[in-house]
């Protein structure tokens, strides 16, 4: 993301690295206040329908296993309620400590763009986008939902079981 941002002209004081000195609990909560913050002083947006924070546009990867931002499968911080950042400790993809938004400040965005790109996607994209295909269970990439427009970007392997 750091290699995308330096190529775009946004203010450095506009970009709000994850503070890595902290555990991942205190970084997730000091995240949130920042986001909090930024509201406050009305930089960012408050969606009307949820209360969280509404960004323009949020820019969403998918793993194989379907997850989006660190919202896994089996892990419940998925299907937090209340909090805008959270925090995993035991990530089935490295780095076992990450922190990541939530389903509902990530929802709240106006705009998603679900970017997805490789063959090893492909059977995620058809439960997610192919009819009638399922793993018997929900994938959190199938809980991706703006309040404007969600646009998938895929390639050809990501497309290629459809
Ligand atoms: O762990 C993660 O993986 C997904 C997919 O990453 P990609 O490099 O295969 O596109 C990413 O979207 C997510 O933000 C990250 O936490």
């Amino acid at each position: 993301m750091i290699i995308v941002l330096i190529r775009v002209p946004i203010p450095k004081s506009n970009i709000y690295p994850i503070k890595e000195n902290l555990s991942p609990e205190e970084a997730a909560e000091e995240y949130e206040q920042r986001l909090k913050q930024l509201v406050a002083n009305n930089t960012l947006k408050t969606s009307p329908t949820t209360g969280f924070a509404k960004f323009d546009l949020m820019l969403v990867g998918m793993g194989p296993d379907g997850h989006v931002a660190s919202l896994f499968c089996w892990h419940f911080q998925r299907f937090e309620k209340q909090k805008w950042v959270t925090f995993i400790t035991d990530s089935p993809k490295p780095p076992p400590p990450r922190i990541t938004f939530t389903f509902p400040l990530i929802n709240s965005a106006s705009e998603i763009a679900l970017v997805v790109v490789g063959e090893e996607k492909a059977d995620a994209v058809k439960v997610a986008l192919g009819e009638h295909a399922s793993y018997g269970y929900p994938l959190p990439v199938q809980k991706v939902s703006p309040e404007g427009n969600l646009t998938w970007f895929l390639d050809n392997g990501a497309t290629s079981r459809l």
